[in-house]
């Protein structure tokens, strides 16, 4: 590795996995070869998403990038925001503070036992928002794909659809996941959820993500599948354990102001520099 290239870290929450780019000093032109190039697991790093710190444009301590291992570039990245949260309140020594996203503000802070909490922001729910192709009660859409049917629509920042089954070990997710992220309802392709509430109070979730595929784990999935079991009243409460894949998520979604919190680990795994020649 040469000296002057842009410095990365390699982390994850809950198994959902980034390559984060500091990009702060070492401003790097990412291109969706690049990041495809950087996430493929066999010849790049490998990641989920690649993700970015950039100076602030705003008011925030930084501003995140987050881009799809297929290199498009999103708005929200719930894990991620932990991830890069913990980052910088360690290397500030805050106890709170807001990061950008072109999904909107968000504020992360220290919780309990090592873990990040992150204000989300608003579940967002009109048609118009999600982005659905034309009007339809996103509590229940018109829509059938295999043994899944009428989701309800959320969009936190980015679109999820979240079909509500009685067992998610049950569904070939891999199967039906891609019919549902490319449907026409969706102009902007779909996240997609299959949750299932529990007799204990939890959700069990599971997810194929919009150009990524099955990961073990999505923050705003998570935020957006309990959202789903509140307007449908599966949960007794406005906040729920919600288990992933690769493990659990405390989601609340706060009456005063429709704002969804997450909390859960981040946590580093290594880290690098990319060489300045080859940007790999
Ligand atoms: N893993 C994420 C979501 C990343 C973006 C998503 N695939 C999209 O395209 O919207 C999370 O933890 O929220």
């Amino acid at each position: 590795m040469s000296q002057g290239g842009t410095p990365f870290l390699k982390m994850h929450g809950l198994g959902n996995d980034f390559v984060v780019l500091d990009l702060r000093a070492h401003p790097l032109a990412l291109s969706p070869e690049r990041v495809r190039a950087l996430a493929d697991r066999r010849t790049g790093i490998g990641c989920d998403q690649l993700i970015t710190i950039e100076p602030p444009r705003d008011r925030g301590v930084a501003f995140m990038g987050i881009r799809n291992a297929d290199g498009s570039v999103v708005e929200s990245c719930g894990n991620a925001t932990r991830c890069v949260g913990a980052v910088l309140l360690a290397e500030t020594g805050l106890a709170t503070l807001n990061l950008e996203s072109l999904g909107g503000p968000l504020v992360v802070e220290r919780a309990e036992n090592g873990l990040v909490c992150v204000d989300m922001g608003p579940a967002r729910l009109a048609w118009d928002a999600i982005p659905l192709a034309h009007p339809q009660d996103t509590l229940a859409l018109d829509l059938s794909v295999g043994p899944l049917s009428a989701p309800s629509a959320v969009s936190m920042g980015n679109p999820h659809a979240v079909f509500v089954v009685d067992d998610v070990d049950a569904i070939d997710l891999p199967t039906w996941g891609p019919t549902v992220e490319h449907h026409a309802l969706f102009p902007r392709r779909t996240n997609v959820e299959i949750i299932q509430a529990r007799a204990d109070g939890s959700v069990r979730m599971r997810v194929w993500e919009r150009g990524v595929g099955m990961t073990r784990a999505c923050g705003t999935g998570a935020c957006a599948a309990l959202v789903t079991a509140v307007r449908r009243g599966l949960v007794p409460e406005r906040k729920a354990p919600v288990d992933l894949d690769g493990g659990r998520l405390w989601i609340e979604w706060r009456e005063s102001d429709g704002h969804v919190r997450m909390t859960g680990p981040a946590t580093r795994v290594f880290s690098g520099v990319l060489d300045p020649e080859t940007g790999s």
